[in-house]
């Protein structure tokens, strides 16, 4: 069944298609294309797969592609030049759509290609993962990474439509999967313990892809950061909780070097941290921490960093990290299940032992 979710930011407001079979229909795009120039931006694995139905739904306008490179280590300012070289080189005018075909990485650079060509043209983000479905493609986050620190390079811009098929599932490899489920088992963790309980007994569901869970997990996921992103679209309060886990996460993937660990294998193992770290400071009960690791073990995703990263080392690469204010690291940590907060007041000993330990208990 296609569900439609708005993410309601009044003139920039935009609609979230959930469903099978869309990426192919002409009516999901036409009511967000104003001019005739479209340039798809995609990637080497998810071209073959999906480019000609997009180009094919576009027909009649004049279409660019652009295919870059797949992989994290790619998502990189050299890189996004490749699109503003094709823009140029087509002579494309600010009246130009960008459509996002593929994961994270590809919406990630292509929104901010877009937000930054000719001081901003339109984009509209077409999601082929999971993770990419359930959190990427929504909200207006856009940027490459740095050798010294993961999204530092970036812009908010918001995309004019998310087109959902969750028919491109069927062709994700197994671990990506799973790396889409930590961000979902994310919204459970710092504000819904309902779906917390409905993601425990639906995970191995999901992991088969039964496709009546999988949607209703994607519609779920979509609403709850929908709901945040409208409240606080530019991160001066609450929208910092979608950052559970990705203090530790994103040190894990600078510190691993960009590629080795999957961003949502990375926020995974950084939940479980902060878990820990909740409960050592004492506002998490031992219950709630086991309950939160065990499900990020169902879903096929590490519960611990890997062990090669050095606390001091950890700590440095924690300090490259957006939410830092005056020096203090300020992280998000849970007080139950469904309850997440933002702050500074932890005591750095906790925060050592937690690393020190690695495999939280
Ligand atoms: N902007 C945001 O709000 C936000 C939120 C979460 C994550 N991110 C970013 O997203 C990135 C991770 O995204 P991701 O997990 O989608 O990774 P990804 O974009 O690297 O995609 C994962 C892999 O799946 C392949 N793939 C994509 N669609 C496929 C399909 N339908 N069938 C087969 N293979 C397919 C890709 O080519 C890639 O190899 C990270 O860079 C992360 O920082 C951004
Ligand atoms: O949309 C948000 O806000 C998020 O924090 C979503 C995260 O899952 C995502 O990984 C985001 O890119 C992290 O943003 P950053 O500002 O910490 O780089
Ligand atoms: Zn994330």
């Amino acid at each position: 069944m296609n569900e439609t979710i708005e993410v309601a930011l009044g003139e920039r407001s935009y609609p979230i298609l959930i469903g099978t079979d869309l990426i192919g229909d002409p009516a999901c795009y036409s009511p967000y294309i104003a001019g005739a120039q479209v340039l798809i931006v995609t990637n080497e694995t998810v071209a073959p797969l999906y480019l000609e139905r997009v180009r094919q739904a576009l027909a009649g306008r004049r279409i660019e592609t652009v295919v870059l490179p797949d992989g994290e280590q790619y998502k990189t300012l050299d890189v996004v030049g490749r699109v503003f070289d094709s823009l140029l080189a087509q002579r494309f005018a600010r009246d130009c759509t960008l459509i996002a075909l593929g994961g994270g990485v590809v919406g990630d650079m292509a929104g901010f290609a877009a937000a930054c060509y000719q001081r901003g043209v339109s984009f509209i983000q077409v999601p082929t993962t999971l993770l990419a479905q359930v959190d990427s493609s929504v909200g207006g986050k856009t940027g490459v990474n740095h050798p010294l620190g993961k999204n530092m390079i970036g812009a908010f811009h918001q995309p004019r439509a998310v087109i959902a098929d969750t028919a491109t599932l069927d062709t994700l490899p197994d671990r990506e999967l799973s790396a889409g489920l930590a961000e979902v088992i994310k919204y459970g963790l710092i504000r819904d313990a309902g779906f917390f309980a409905w993601l425990e007994a639906e995970m191995a569901a999901l992991r088969a892809r039964e496709p009546t869970a999988l949607a209703a997990a994607i519609a779920r996921s979509c609403r709850c950061k929908a709901e945040i992103v409208a409240a606080d679209e530019r991160e001066a309060g609450q929208r910092a909780l979608l950052n559970l886990g990705h203090t530790f996460g994103h040190a894990i993937e600078t510190g691993a070097g960009y590629g080795r660990w999957l961003h949502g294998e990375a926020v995974g193992a950084g939940m479980c941290l902060a878990a820990d770290l909740s409960r050592r400071l004492g506002w998490l009960t031992s219950t709630d921490l086991a309950h939160a690791c065990a499900l990020i073990a169902a879903a096929g995703l590490p519960v611990a960093p890997p062990g090669d990263i050095a606390t001091e080392r950890f700590l440095e690469l924690m300090a490259v990290d957006k939410k830092v204010q005056s020096g203090q690291l300020r992280l998000v940590l849970l007080k139950a299940i469904g309850e997440a907060t933002i702050t500074a007041d932890f005591d750095p000993a906790a925060l050592r032992a937690t690393l020190d330990e690695g495999q939280p208990r």
